[in-house]
């Protein structure tokens, strides 16, 4: 292969050079994988409905997000366990984000912990993905680490109470490879995923140490222990995202965890529609899941999502090159969405209208 010059090229890449047990982990869905697949599909159901001669000499793609100026409407969605695919892991994935001025969002599981992360990207816009565990004072522990690292936001995950049924992953026995920890948890129970179990580690991980039991007046305790604006992550519906604006949240990630809980649930880009039409201008929007190509930000982005995250495509930059690679990604989302943007007839966001994408059945009704 030549070059890569597209996420594709960097997910064949991938899939040639992983070992199995990472590869089959990174890349699942859960049950058949509809909804992975449907992530992406989904984009194809919509249309680009370009204009003409409106000066797009210049172009700017920047956009404030949680009152940040960011370089581009593309950040780094949180992946558990990034030393898999390259041995900087999460420390390369968080500096080419800071290189490319966009945000990176660091997994609870994160095979770096939360102090490298800082120290190896001490100027980037940095947001911590948390999970609730059942002992408290863990999560607290996260919570004000973050905060002391410099972390900027935490994106609580709301759709993984329990481990989606990844049948790879129970197929192959997954565990963590022993020369990597659960890096923010050392030598506490909490890191015991290196071991063989019956199936995938990480199930009996999930169910035993997550807490279950949250609901949306823990939302209220989050706040009570943190200064940090707090994001939710994994919302599909007009009635949570409600919810989450009354809970007083900034901010919500239309998400389906990229295909990874329960099979059926829809693209995440099906959902952010209805979403954004119940809390548009009362939290920012943002959406992951399938977010492969330039014109796929576009239409996010008409369909009202301030900001687009990708959380497999990093894998694959990182597993390419580490660092570099991730930055290759990230320039071919920022050159695809720029020519995407300018030859549609826009030269900056604010351009990008509603009426400038339709659901394709538009055009069957002409
Ligand atoms: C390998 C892998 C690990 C993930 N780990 C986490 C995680 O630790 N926390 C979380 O909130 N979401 C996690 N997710 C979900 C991502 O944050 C994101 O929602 C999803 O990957 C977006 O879809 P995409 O991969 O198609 O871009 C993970 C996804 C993958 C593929
Ligand atoms: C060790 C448990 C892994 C938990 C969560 C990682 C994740 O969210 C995923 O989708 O995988």
């Amino acid at each position: 292969m030549g070059e890569p010059i597209c996420i594709k090229d960097f997910e064949e890449f991938a899939y040639k050079t992983l070992p199995r047990n990472a590869l089959d982990y990174y890349r699942s869905g859960a049950g058949q994988q509809e909804t992975l697949a449907n992530n992406k599909r989904a984009y194809s159901n919509y249309r680009i409905r370009p204009r003409c001669l409106r000066n797009v000499a210049e172009t700017d793609i920047s956009v404030t997000v949680q009152g940040e100026h960011v370089s581009m409407p593309v950040g780094i969605s949180p992946t558990a366990m990034q030393r898999m695919a390259h041995p900087d892991g999460e420390c390369a994935n968080a500096k080419a984000a800071q290189d490319m001025g966009t945000i990176f969002i660091l997994s609870t599981i994160s095979t770096s912990s939360i102090e490298e992360v800082a120290e190896a990207a001490p100027r980037g816009i940095k947001w911590f993905q948390l999970y609730i565990y059942r002992d408290r004072e863990v999560t607290r522990q996260l919570v004000s680490r973050a905060e002391h690292a410099g972390f900027r936001a935490l994106v609580l995950t709301v759709d993984a109470p329990f481990f989606g049924l990844r049948l790879a992953d129970i197929r192959n026995k997954f565990v963590l490879p022993p020369h990597l920890k659960l890096a923010n948890f050392q030598g506490t129970k909490s890191t015991d995923i290196n071991k063989s179990k019956a199936g995938s580690s990480l199930n009996d991980y999930v169910n035993s140490l997550f807490d279950q039991t949250i609901e949306w007046k823990d939302i209220a305790w989050l706040k009570s222990i943190t200064k940090l604006p707090i994001i939710l992550k994994g919302i599909l519906n007009f009635e949570d995202a409600i919810m989450a604006a009354d809970a007083g949240v900034s901010g919500i990630i239309v998400s389906n965890h990229g295909g990874r809980q329960v099979d059926t649930w829809p693209a995440s880009i099906e959902a952010l529609p209805e979403i954004v039409k119940a809390v548009g201008d009362r939290v920012e929007v943002y959406v992951d899941g399938g977010v492969t190509q330039g014109t796929d930000v576009f239409k996010a982005l008409a369909l009202g999502a301030k900001m687009v995250f990708m959380g497999r495509p990093a894998l694959w930059g990182l597993t390419y090159a580490g660092e570099a690679g991730v930055k290759k990604i990230l320039n071919i989302m920022k050159r695809e969405f720029e020519s995407t943007l300018a030859i549609s007839g826009c030269a900056r966001i604010s351009d990008i209208t509603p009426s400038m994408v339709v659901h394709k059945s538009y055009y069957a009704k002409l």
